[in-house]
C-alpha cells in the first residue's frame, strides 16, 4: 500500500470518529438523512478529483482511493458509535435486549412482522417497567409513567417519531412538534369537540348506525366480517365529519380506493417507526411513498371542494375552516389539508377497532349480552327515538367499552416523547435529558401492578369490583395531557350508540370455525392496529 493510502484512510477514520463525537452524538439528525446521502453521493467524484490532483495519481486510482476513504470514514463512524453505545452510554444501566442498545435496526428487523406492541409487552414481562429498546430509547410502563411522561405538566416534548409528516410537506395537530403551534391549533380544534358540537353530531352517528343495522340485517343470519363492516361504518361517519360526504363504504360493502391508499401508507409508518431517519428516504421512494402522496392529494381535493359548500348542520371541518377562509393563505391551507386528513386517520379505524373487539367478547360469551340488555332495555324506551344520553351512564355498557379499550387500545404502541435537557424522574428512577421515551399503551393496560387478572375481560372491574383495579393510571387508551385524544368524547358517544342499538336488535355469535385468534394474535401494529378479520353471525333477536 502506498503511504498516501494509509494516510488518507487514517485521516478519513479520524474524521469519522470526530464527526460522531462532536456531531452525531449530540442533538437530532434524523431529518438530515437525505443531505447526508447527497453529500456522500455527490461528494464522491469531487473528492476523487481532489485526491488525483493532490497526490498526483491517475484518475482511476483516485476513484478507488476515494471509495476506500468513504468506507474508512463510515467504518470508523459506526465503530465509534458501537463502542460508545456498548460501554459509555448514559442508558447502559437500563435492562433490555442486548442488540437493542447497539442499533435501532434491532427494533426494525424484529418488527418486520408489525407486532411491536406484543413484543414490547413480552419485553416488559421479562425486563420490568423500564426497558431499553434502542440506543437512546426507553419503554416505560411503571404506574407513574403516564402522568410523568404524557400528563399535562410533563416537561417532555414530542419525539422525532412525529416528524413522519414533515417529508410530505404537511403539518397537522398530530404531527407538529412545535409546542406553541400545537397549543394554538388545538384551540381551533376544541370548538369542534365542545359539548354543544357533539350534540350536533349525534343524529349523524345514529343515522349511519341505522344504515349499518340494515346491512347486517341483509346478511340474514349468514357469516359477516365484523372488522370490515365496523371499518366501513366508521370511515363513512368520519368522511361525513371531515368532507361533508360519506365514503359510501356501507353502501358498496367495500373499501373506498382512498382508504386502500391510506392502509398501505399506514403499514409503512408501522414499518419505519423504529427508524425515523429512514422516513425521508421512504417518502421520496417511487413505490413506497406513492400511496401516501395519493391519499394526501385526494384528501386535499376533498377538503378544497368542501370549502365551497355551506352546511346548515356543522361538521368538524366547518370549525377548522373558520381559520382558513382565504384560499390564498398558504399557511392556513396547509394546516387545513393536514388536519382534515388527520381527522380521517385518527377518527375512523380507532373506533372500529374497539367496536370489533367489543363484539368479539359479546359473541364469545352471551352472558355479557344478557347483562347489557338487562341494563339497557329499560333505558331505551321503545316509544322514543334512540338518544345517546339515555345510556351514557349505563355502568355495564361503560365497563364493556373500557375493558375493550384497556385490552385492545387502537394505538397499542403509542406515546412517543423526549425528555427535557434536565431529565425527569419517574417513580424514583432518573432518566437523563434528550432520551426518547415510549409509553406503550397495550403493555401498560396489561400491567400486573395496575390490574388484577390483567389479561381477562372483566367489565365489572369498572363499577362493582373496583378491587380488580390496583392503579387506574394503567388505563390510558386515549393518552393524556396536551397531546391526548381530542376525539375521546366523540368516540365514546359513537360506541355508546352502536353497541346498544346493535344488541337491542341482534343476537351475536362467533361464526363456525372462528375463535378470534386471527384478530387477537395476527392484527398488525401500524401505529393504529390493522385488524385481521373477525367472522361473526348476527341473528335477529328472539324476544320473550
Ligand atoms: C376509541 C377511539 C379512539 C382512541 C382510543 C384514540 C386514541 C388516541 C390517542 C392515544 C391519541 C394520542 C396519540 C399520540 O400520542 O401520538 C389520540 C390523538 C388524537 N385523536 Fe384520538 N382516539 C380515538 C378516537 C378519535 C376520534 C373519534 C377522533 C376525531 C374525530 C380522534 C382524534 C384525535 C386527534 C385529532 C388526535 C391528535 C391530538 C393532538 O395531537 O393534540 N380520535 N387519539
Amino acid at each position: 500500500m502506498h503511504h498516501y493510502c494509509s494516510t488518507s484512510y487514517g485521516i478519513a477514520a479520524s474524521v469519522g470518529v470526530l464527526s460522531h463525537v462532536f456531531y452525531f452524538v449530540r442533538g437530532e439528525h434524523h431529518q438530515h438523512t437525505l443531505q447526508c446521502l447527497q453529500i456522500l453521493f455527490y461528494g464522491f467524484l469531487p473528492l476523487s478529483f481532489i485526491l488525483a490532483r493532490l497526490l498526483q495519481i491517475h484518475y482511476a486510482q483516485a476513484v478507488q482511493l476515494g471509495a476506500m476513504v468513504i468506507v474508512s470514514y463510515l467504518s470508523a463512524l459506526w465503530t465509534s458509535m458501537l463502542i460508545y453505545r456498548s460501554f459509555f452510554h448514559r442508558l447502559n444501566s437500563f435492562p433490555g435486549p442486548r442488540l437493542a442498545k447497539l442499533s435501532k435496526f434491532y427494533q426494525f428487523f424484529t418488527g418486520l412482522r408489525l407486532d411491536a406492541f406484543r413484543r414490547s409487552h413480552q419485553a416488559h414481562q421479562k425486563y420490568g417497567n423500564f426497558v431499553r429498546t434502542g440506543p437512546n430509547e426507553l419503554s416505560v410502563i411503571s404506574p407513574g409513567a403516564p402522568v410523568a411522561i404524557l400528563g399535562p405538566r410533563s416537561p417532555c416534548i414530542r419525539s422525532p417519531w412525529y416528524d413522519y409528516a414533515l417529508y410530505q410537506s404537511i403539518e397537522s395537530l398530530h404531527s407538529t412538534r412545535d409546542v406553541e403551534a400545537h397549543e394554538a391549533r388545538r384551540r381551533v380544534w376544541d370548538h369542534g369537540f365542545s359539548v354543544k358540537a357533539l350534540r350536533d353530531y349525534e343524529g349523524r352517528v345514529t343515522n349511519y348506525t341505522h344504515e349499518l343495522i340494515e346491512k347486517i340485517s341483509n346478511f340474514g343470519g349468514n357469516t359477516m366480517n365484523a372488522s370490515a363492516w365496523f371499518n366501513y361504518w366508521s370511515f363513512d361517519v368520519m368522511g361525513d365529519f371531515a368532507f361533508g360526504k360519506s365514503f359510501n363504504m356501507l353502501k358498496t360493502g367495500k373499501n373506498h380506493f382512498a382508504i386502500d391508499w391510506l392502509e398501505s401508507s399506514m403499514f409503512l409508518l408501522g414499518l419505519f417507526s423504529p427508524i425515523p431517519w429512514a422516513v425521508p428516504v421512504g417518502a421520496i421512494a417511487p413505490v413506497v411513498g406513492t400511496c401516501f402522496r395519493r391519499f394526501i392529494r385526494w384528501c386535499n381535493e376533498q377538503v378544497d371542494e368542501r370549502r365551497d359548500v355551506k352546511t346548515t348542520v356543522p361538521d368538524i371541518t366547518s370549525w377548522l375552516l373558520k381559520t382558513a377562509q382565504d384560499k390564498n393563505d398558504i399557511e392556513a391551507t396547509k394546516w387545513l389539508h393536514g388536519d382534515s386528513r388527520l381527522l380521517i386517520v385518527a377518527g375512523s379505524d380507532t373506533v372500529a377497532i374497539v367496536l370489533t373487539h367489543i363484539f368479539y367478547y359479546l359473541a364469545r360469551d352471551p352472558t355479557h349480552v344478557r347483562k347489557l340488555r338487562q341494563e339497557l332495555d329499560p333505558l331505551m324506551r321503545s316509544d322514543e327515538p334512540f338518544n345517546v344520553r339515555m345510556v351514557q351512564n349505563a355502568k355495564h355498557l361503560n365497563g364493556v367499552i373500557n375493558e375493550a379499550l384497556r385490552l385492545h387500545p387502537p394505538t397499542p404502541s403509542g406515546g412517543f416523547r423526549t425528555t427535557p435537557p434536565q431529565g425527569i424522574t419517574v417513580d424514583g428512577v432518573f432518566i437523563p435529558g434528550g432520551v426518547n421515551l415510549n409509553v406503550p399503551i397495550y403493555a401498560l393496560g396489561r400491567s400486573r401492578e395496575c390490574f388484577v387478572r390483567p389479561d381477562d375481560f372483566v367489565p365489572e372491574r369498572w363499577y362493582s369490583e373496583p378491587e380488580l383495579i390496583l392503579n387506574r393510571s394503567g388505563f390510558a387508551p386515549f393518552s393524556l395531557g396536551p397531546y391526548g385524544c381530542i376525539g375521546k368524547e366523540l368516540a365514546k358517544m359513537e360506541m355508546r350508540t352502536v353497541v346498544p342499538l346493535l344488541i337491542s336488535r341482534f343476537d351475536v355469535r362467533l361464526a363456525p370455525g372462528e375463535d378470534g385468534s386471527g384478530l387477537l394474535e395476527k392484527s398488525r401494529d401500524a401505529f393504529t392496529l390493522r385488524m385481521e378479520e373477525l367472522r361473526v353471525v348476527f341473528d335477529e333477536r328472539k324476544r320473550g
